[in-house]
């Protein structure tokens, strides 16, 4: 069984209705092309900024969908009235419109590479508390945002769950871009033995955060099958599970598990949110 995913590599501007008509142009292009699962980028509705959060927050559940197919709305800043707090939030819809899972980005962007690129998102974002996996009639499904890629442990959670494909919305830097982007989606999947999809939002170089770009479908061996550079673009991708299946089969790291030794890994205490 095999069906089509497709990343939108969306221009964003600051015009939050051009991009929300935008978003919803490319969703019915590939749509029409026969993607089943399609997947926006990491703040879609908004430029990308600590500044920007606020202003172009939303209430969740809010929102409209149209097409035949699962949309990974990709993120947006969302508030919560009860608390005031925002989260970078990702919300997904099943092909009749309905809101089927919602993920607060896990891990906030909080780096500091001297006179390259320092970030602090936890200046105006929360982070959520869940991981977030939602069935389709394909099969399960795993979502992080962005730097939450960074984390082994919550993909590999996902795999454990039964998900097949992993993806991540986000919006890599010119300096981490080139680094990591590409090697941690390959890390990913061929740890787990699954497909991963990013999606960035296309690189604006007259914005305050240049993204990187390349949104890309790496296999569960770790190969990548469709990648882009920094241009506005949609990238589509086969998910095969027989392909999943017999790369499990070949190398069965996924059989070989032994979480009998792997104990201490839960027990380590992180910075909690
Ligand atoms: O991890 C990185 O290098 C970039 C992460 C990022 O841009 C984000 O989380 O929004």
């Amino acid at each position: 069984m095999s069906f089509k995913i497709a990343c939108i590599q969306l221009a964003v501007s600051s015009d939050k209705s051009k991009n929300l008509t935008n978003a919803k142009n490319k969703i019915l292009e590939a749509s029409k092309n026969g993607a089943k699962i399609i997947c926006l980028p990491e703040c879609f509705n908004s430029l990308y900024g600590t500044n920007y959060f606020s202003q172009y927050a939303e209430n969740i559940p809010n929102g409209e969908s149209e097409s035949k197919a699962y949309i990974i709305g990709g993120s947006i800043p969302e508030r919560e009235d009860s608390t005031g707090k925002l989260y970078n939030t990702c919300t997904v819809y099943n092909p009749e419109g309905s809101m089927i899972a919602k993920h607060r980005k896990v891990h906030l962007f909080d780096i500091d590479i001297p006179g390259k690129i320092t970030f602090k998102e936890s200046d105006s974002l929360s982070a959520g508390n869940s991981l977030t996996h939602f069935d389709t009639k394909f099969g399960k499904i795993g979502v992080g945002i962005c730097y939450d890629i960074r984390f082994p442990e919550m993909a590999m959670i996902a795999a454990q769950e039964g998900c097949i494909v992993m993806f991540y919305p986000g919006a890599f830097n010119m300096t981490t871009g080139p680094l990591h982007w590409e090697l941690l989606q390959r890390a990913r999947a061929l740890d787990n033995q699954f497909y991963v999809a990013t999606c960035s939002p296309a690189r604006d170089m007259s914005a305050t955060y240049n993204a990187w770009g390349h949104s890309t479908v790496v296999n569960p061996s770790g190969a990548v099958i469709a990648t882009t550079d920094h241009e506005e673009s949609i990238i589509y991708a086969d998910i095969d599970l027989d392909e999943m299946k017999s790369i499990r089969q070949s190398i069965p790291t996924t059989l070989q598990k032994r979480y009998d030794l792997y104990t201490k890994i839960t027990s380590i205490t992180s910075n909690s949110n």
